[in-house]
């Protein structure tokens, strides 16, 4: 393949491309990558960190953050163990390894990669200005045009939504960035939202000693099983951490250093800081999208070539689309976004058919998560209720971990939560949700039994071994049933 790659010294007009994509994240390198690949000359454009809100901000400081508790709490729950491990988490070590997940913020390495990769990094803030014509603004104010022969396409992500509650702005509230970029813990910090973002940092700020108060507008992790949210609420709340569903705030107000928020119930809450983590909006707002007819701040909606609906020269993967906000998902966008533009531009056929090589058809059915909490929280595909809305005649399987041998040795008292959702017509899983510690490797299994929607039939013959967790697979199959004569 590499023999196809064209280096950028062999362009023939300095400021035109095959394919310029607009954003250096993991979404855009991966556009990039494959383009390359394909044979396409390809031109990166990014205003900030190359990797970025993944690398710097988002999974990788936040994973860095929660991992050392979760090691420490593996440990002290087992007999044995438990005895020799009897200290609190070193802060400042577990802040160091963070600092060094995020390569102290510099995108040295990942540079190094797009040089390799042979894609031309220009740094600067991308605005399309029409057809297939982008402007960059470089840090010094200097603009330049680039210019695509093929297509353009946006990986822009997203960026914390920030609600339109009384006096939030004027406190400087946190967002992810702050959070995780943490050099001192506060003492005490207000969560605003009950979603993935507010689930993991609650467990990661209590494990680093601050008390945690979470204000959940519904329930905990409200979109998944409801035993997951009850599961992580119920543990936090043992950590001591107040989570409080259902609340409504009215206004938010500093005053001395200290935060208050102000609840519709009449409760105040005082904290050093309040994390704002109500979801995302797309970073699509300074994007020039009024020149080529789209509106500027609104997600970019995509067939599953992802080109954007009705500008056929544009492309866009990722957060910014809004089709599932996961850095996997969003590679996975990436990879069918480069080669289908690879395909195009050679003239070659597209294989845009379901779950064909040039479509991300996983993301309407499919989509793997975890949640990094304590107990992790491990889902693909469709909840119960989902499957429902959609038609189907569904049975759901429920097996308690702590019945699982290979579970209940690695812990003492392992508990948790195997759930199947399984379609009767088709015979096959449309959904599993994993809750417990050490969930998040058991996934990928049912990420590929849903995928492959292997018949139910099938997957008797796919035999766990003993005596591991997997054994769920097991008990699942026995809950479900099968004639025995
Ligand atoms: C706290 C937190 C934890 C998360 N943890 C996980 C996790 O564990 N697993 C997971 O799968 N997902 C996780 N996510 C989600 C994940 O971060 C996103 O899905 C992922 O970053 C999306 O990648 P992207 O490339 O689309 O966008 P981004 O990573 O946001 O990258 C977009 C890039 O585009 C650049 N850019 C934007 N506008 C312009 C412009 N006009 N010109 C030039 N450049 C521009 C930005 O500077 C940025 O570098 C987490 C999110 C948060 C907030
Ligand atoms: N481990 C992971 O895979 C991981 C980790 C973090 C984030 N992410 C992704 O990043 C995205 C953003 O995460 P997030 O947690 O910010 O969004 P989210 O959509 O998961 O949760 C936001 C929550 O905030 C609530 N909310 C909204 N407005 C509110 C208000 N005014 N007051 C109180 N609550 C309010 C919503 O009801 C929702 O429960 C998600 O799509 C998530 O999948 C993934």
């Amino acid at each position: 393949m590499s023999t196809r790659h064209r280096r950028s010294d062999d362009r023939t007009a300095s400021d035109e491309y095959d394919l310029i994509v607009i954003g250096g994240g993991p979404v855009g390198e991966n556009i990039a990558d494959r383009a390359v690949t394909g044979g396409l000359q390809v031109a990166l454009v990014e205003s900030e960190l190359v990797g970025g809100e993944c690398s710097y901000w988002a999974c990788m400081p936040s994973k860095a953050l929660l991992r050392s508790g979760q090691a420490l709490r593996a440990a002290q729950s087992v007999p044995g163990a438990a005895q020799a491990v009897t200290g609190r988490l070193d802060v400042d070590a577990v802040l160091a390894r963070r600092t060094e997940y995020t390569s102290d913020w510099s995108d040295e390495g990942q540079v190094d990669w797009l040089t390799q990769a042979h894609i031309e990094l220009h740094r600067g803030h991308g605005r399309l200005t029409g057809e297939r014509t982008v402007s960059v603004t470089a840090p010094e104010g200097t603009v330049s045009v680039l210019t695509a022969r093929h297509a353009v396409a946006v990986a822009t992500g997203s960026a914390a939504l920030i609600p339109d509650i009384d006096g939030l702005r004027g406190v400087r509230p946190w967002t992810n960035r702050e959070a995780t970029a943490v050099t001192t813990p506060p003492r005490s910090l207000v969560i605003l939202g009950g979603g993935v973002v507010g689930a993991e940092l609650a467990t990661a700020f209590t494990d680093l000693g601050t008390a945690v108060t979470v204000l959940a507008r519904s329930t905990l992790l409200a979109s998944m099983e409801p035993e997951a949210g009850r599961a992580v609420a119920d543990s936090l709340r043992g950590r001591g951490a107040d989570i409080r569903e259902r609340a409504t705030v009215s206004s938010v107000r500093r005053l001395d250093g200290s935060v208050t928020v102000r609840l519709a119930s009449g409760d105040e809450i005082v904290a050093d800081e309040i994390l704002v983590a109500t979801g995302r909006r797309p970073r699509s707002d300074d994007l020039g999208l009024d020149a080529v007819g789209l509106t500027p701040g609104d997600w970019l909606p995509t067939d599953d070539t992802l080109r954007v609906d009705g500008v056929p020269w544009l492309y866009a993967a990722g957060d910014v689309t809004g089709r599932a906000l996961l850095t996997h998902q969003g590679k996975y966008q990436a990879r069918a976004a480069g080669d289908a533009i690879a395909a195009r531009a050679a003239g070659s056929p597209v294989d845009a058919a379901a779950w064909g090589r040039h479509v991300a058809t996983a993301d309407h059915s499919a989509v793997p998560q975890v949640v990094f909490s304590d107990p992790e929280v491990a889902l693909v595909g469709l909840t119960a209720a989902a499957a429902r809305e959609r038609g189907m005649d569904v049975a759901v399987v429920d097996v308690e971990l702590g019945s699982v041998a290979g579970a209940a040795l690695r812990e003492e008292g392992a508990r948790g939560l195997a759930r199947a959702v399984i379609d009767r017509d088709a015979g096959v899983i449309r959904g599993m949700t994993l809750i417990g510690s050490d969930v998040a490797e058991l996934l990928h299994a049912a990420t590929v039994a849903v995928v492959g929607e292997v018949p139910i039939a099938r997957l008797w013959h796919a035999v766990p071994a003993y005596p591991t967790a997997s054994e769920l697979w097991l008990r699942i199959l026995e809950g479900y049933g099968r004639e025995s004569a």
